[in-house]
């Protein structure tokens, strides 16, 4: 089970705003009802600045004039003041709830357009916990920063400066003095963001392996349940949750010592302003109207102050989020590389053999397969190592069954994976008809080579769906005769027999009944060119001797490369290749084989206690 296959980022320093600017492409659309939010919460705001003067008319007058006649307009001022504060915030959010989810609809299909787009190199290097957390909780943090801290961190910043000037226009000594933790403040919610911003990104980090972990305990849970393994694989999560739970708290330490100062600092610094107040008016330097009304605005300034420490807090959040999202939209798609042949750096491979392809000298329209130089190796393959294929040379014929037989880890799968482009070669070519991969489109190859793998993978729906995957235009007719040849009777007996949805992964079929619906898959769509990996290894003696039977009509009318790990799979084939130290080592019928190739004759005698010997050795055989 992989640990955290994704390449964490270094936690670089990086600009909380400009993370955040990305998102503006998504933003745009709804730029209006933006700025209508933002302008709506700035006018609530602004009421709510007015009240403190309302107040402080109160006082120096009606009160301090005992006329109580002109108290009622200026109560019902404070209360108009009011009912507008609340109707603004109302409309604010009225305004952009239905938007926003329009603007996360579209990051989430950006998203999963680009993860379908990715070639299976990324795949294998990242966590799917990793994709998974970045399509729904990281979505979920950039929605509801759009949502609410951009718009107030816009709107407290306009209210504090507002009030600033309200303060000094009321008196400057006390302004000055309310202002004085202004300097340190800011110093300190630098400090923080820097701090705050790294325990975020691996927060963010570790609830993708997280969800990994959880994702493998509940497809696995069956291997798990039967290894007993439950205890382990608990443990494992415990370690992560412990780990998660450390950078949490971690991020609320750091987050309640910036409130501690946040709240603490002007407090005291109000506290010094209204004992410095108390002292003008006693010395009638100032009216207590005008304390009142600046007590009053410098108590309205403390939502925007003490919201500061989570608006950074949510905007850190929400930057980490935006970079982990576009870390996977700036992944380059396969068009947009180097080159057919940059994607790994293959050590060892050279520019002659990687340029553009030279067709076989009987190329032309039924050439076959034909691979020519082909070099592979994984991108996180060790540096020092060899390349996993070096050289690969083969002509299929057209019309021809290649099986494809070699040790275990010998690069078998990975051959295969290359013709449909699944991975791209490091070096070589390969071409089918004479035409090299990498100029055909990918609709078109996808068309023409078709795969069955030997994991068999079904999707969570009905049976029909999941074998016109294999061409999504043919009728029932088709859709009838795949089955048929991959021998898939017992779909008619299923409940629903081909509408009856198959379970999330087909794991309410049988192993064999699987690879058989994986098998009608490929064929249905009568392709040219078909790669089977072993595509018999879970079906029962009786069931494979029906597959194999139904398996050499399709492959009668195909060029085919199968897979094959037993003497019965080769059997099918016409002629048979050994795959060993990276290369074809030999090429030959069956028959041949045997008589000439010491590895191949090694290589089926492991199986040969499996079929009758008159079908695997010749009599008069050397290997008699
Ligand atoms: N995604 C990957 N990234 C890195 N290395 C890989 C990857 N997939 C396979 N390998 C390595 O490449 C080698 C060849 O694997 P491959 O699956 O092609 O062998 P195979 O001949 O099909 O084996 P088997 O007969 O057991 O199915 C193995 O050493 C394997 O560990």
């Amino acid at each position: 089970m992989p640990e955290n296959r994704t390449p964490t980022p270094a936690p670089a320093r990086r600009s909380t705003v400009r993370s955040l600017l990305r998102l503006w492409p998504y933003a745009r659309p709804i730029r209006l009802r933006l700025a209508v939010s933002v302008g709506a919460a700035l006018l609530a705001s602004f009421a709510l600045l007015l009240v403190p003067m309302v107040l402080g008319r109160i006082v120096d007058g009606p009160i301090a004039d005992h006329d109580l006649g002109a108290l009622p307009p200026l109560i019902a001022l404070l209360l108009v003041l009011g009912l507008l504060e609340a109707g603004l915030f109302y409309a604010r959010r009225v305004i952009l709830a239905r938007p926003l989810a329009g603007v996360e609809t579209a990051m989430r299909g950006d998203l999963f357009a680009r993860l379908q787009r990715l070639p299976i190199a990324f795949h294998d290097r990242w966590g799917s916990g990793q994709l998974l957390s970045r399509a729904t909780a990281d979505m979920y943090t950039m929605r509801l920063f759009l949502t609410f801290p951009l718009v107030f961190l816009i709107v407290n910043s306009l209210t504090f400066l507002a009030g600033t000037a309200l303060m000094f226009t009321q008196d400057w000594r006390l302004a000055l003095i309310a202002l004085l933790p202004a300097a340190p403040l800011m110093l300190l919610t630098r400090r923080f963001e820097v701090g705050y911003s790294g325990a975020a990104r691996r927060a963010q980090d570790q609830n993708g392996d997280l969800a990994t972990v959880i994702e493998e305990s509940v497809l696995g849970i069956r291997i798990l349940k039967a290894f007993g393994r439950h205890r382990a694989m608990a443990e494992r999560f415990r370690g992560q949750t412990h780990a998660l739970r450390r950078t949490e708290l971690r991020k609320a330490g750091l987050l309640a010592n910036l409130w501690a100062v946040i709240v603490g600092l002007p407090e005291l610094a109000l506290g010094c302003a209204l004992a410095a107040g108390c002292y003008l008016v006693a010395h009638d330097e100032l009216s207590t109207g005008t304390l009142v009304a600046f007590l009053s605005t410098a108590l309205a300034l403390r939502w925007p102050v003490e919201s500061l420490g989570w608006l950074l807090a949510y905007a850190n959040e929400a930057a980490t989020a935006t970079d982990r999202f576009f870390e996977v939209l700036d992944e380059p798609l396969p068009g947009e590389t180097t080159g057919a042949t940059g994607t790994a750096g293959t050590a060892g491979t050279t520019g002659a053999a990687a340029a553009a392809p030279t067709p076989g000298p009987d190329a032309g329209a039924r050439d076959g397969i034909r691979l020519t130089g082909v070099r592979f190796r994984y991108p996180d393959a060790p540096p020092d190592g060899p390349d996993l294929l070096r050289g690969i040379d083969l002509h299929i014929r057209s019309g021809e069954t290649m099986a494809l037989v070699g040790a275990t880890g010998s690069g078998k799968t990975t051959l295969t994976a290359l013709l449909p482009r699944l991975y791209e070669a490091t070096a070589g070519a390969i071409t089918l008809d004479g035409r090299d991969v990498r100029e055909v489109s990918r609709e078109r190859l996808r068309e023409l080579v078709s795969v069955a793998f030997e994991e068999p993978t079904l999707f969570s729906a009905t049976v029909r769906e999941n074998v016109l995957m294999g061409a999504p235009g043919a009728g029932p007719e088709r859709l009838t005769a795949a089955l048929a040849t991959a021998q898939a009777g017992f779909v008619e007996k299923l409940p629903e027999g081909v509408e009856t949805e198959v379970g999330e992964q087909g794991l309410s079929l049988s192993g064999g009944q699987r690879q058989r619906l994986a098998l009608a898959r490929a064929v249905v769509g009568d392709p040219e060119f078909l790669v089977l990996d072993d595509p018999l290894s879970a079906l029962d003696v009786h069931t494979e001797a029906l597959v194999e039977q139904a398996l050499r009509q399709v492959l009668g009318s195909t060029t085919a490369l199968v897979v094959a790990h037993r003497p019965s799979t080769v059997l099918l084939a016409d002629r048979v290749a050994v795959l060993a130290d990276g290369r074809i080592e030999a090429v030959g019928t069956h028959q041949e084989l045997l008589h000439s190739s010491a590895r191949y004759r090694e290589l089926m005698s492991g199986e040969a206690a499996l079929v009758p010997e008159a079908a695997l050795v010749p009599e008069g055989s050397p290997t008699r």
